[in-house]
């Protein structure tokens, strides 16, 4: 058995993924055309490429189908329980903020304090709670419930989320940003106290896979070549 190591199967993530195993030695690629979701790994003997989709890494490393996976920390707070991986490694790159943003021109709303004053104040006034529109359910509802707002709704959108609210699905949004530009085209603004989660794109390890002994050895070989020292060890 090998090591199976779950990489994005598309995109900027898979490109700096590639970047960054080759410049420790470690040759990602894919094999036949570039839609088949396959892969190899060169310079490492026993491990073993898989392409997947980033959002479906979390899902496949906690039911141990991967031993190791690249995906972005927001995904895995998402989706997962914190005990069902370990972090290895930073890779520095993928890095997004996940905020809570508001129309610019709701003046009066600066903070999360402020939302929930206007969450009640919407409620009075339409008939029904206010609309969040976001994809990250679990990481939103517990913000909010840190700050105490309980007078809205979770609106799901699974992309292109900024929209929502010139669309009046929505009258705010909890979504990623990294350069901004998508909020200020859309005319949105994050909270002051809106930043739920800091993000950037990890290599993790799956505590409940299979680590028999082939696995433990090529996990120690990959582990030298990348410079994890003397990390815990996932099965630990
Ligand atoms: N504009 C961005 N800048 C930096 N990182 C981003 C940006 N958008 C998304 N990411 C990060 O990339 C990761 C993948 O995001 P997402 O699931 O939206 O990607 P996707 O390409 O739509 O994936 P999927 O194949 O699941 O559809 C997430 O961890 C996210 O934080
Ligand atoms: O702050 P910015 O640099 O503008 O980036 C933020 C945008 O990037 C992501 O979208 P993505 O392109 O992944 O598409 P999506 O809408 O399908 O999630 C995110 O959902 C924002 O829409």
């Amino acid at each position: 058995m090998s090591v199976k190591l779950g990489v994005p199967s598309k995109g900027r993530l898979q490109d700096q993924t590639f970047e960054w195993f080759a410049e420790r030695g470690i040759t990602l690629e894919r094999s036949g055309s570039g839609r088949e979701y396959a892969g190899r790994v060169r310079g490492l003997d026993g491990v073993e490429l898989v392409l997947l989709s980033a959002g479906e890494i979390p899902r496949e490393l906690a039911a141990g189908r991967i031993h190791l996976g690249v995906t972005g920390q927001d995904l895995v707070a998402e989706k997962l329980a914190p005990d069902a991986v370990m972090e290895l490694a930073e890779l520095g790159f993928g890095h997004a903020d996940l905020i809570v943003a508001v129309p610019a021109f709701w003046i009066d709303v600066e903070t999360m304090d402020d939302l929930d004053a206007a969450a009640a104040a919407f409620r009075a006034r339409h008939g029904h709670r206010l609309r969040v529109a976001t994809k990250y359910h679990n990481l939103v509802r517990g913000f909010f419930q840190r700050h105490g707002v309980a007078d809205y709704q979770l609106v799901d959108s699974q992309g292109a989320t900024e929209g929502t609210v010139k669309h009046q699905t929505a009258e705010a949004v909890a979504d990623i940003t990294s350069t901004g530009e998508t909020l200020r085209a859309n005319h949105l603004r994050i909270l002051s106290d809106g930043l739920i989660l800091r993000s950037q794109a990890t290599l993790f390890a799956a505590r409940r896979a299979a680590w028999g002994d082939a696995e433990r050895d090529a996990y120690a070989a990959l582990a030298t070549r990348i410079g994890l020292g003397a990390a815990p060890l996932p099965w630990a």
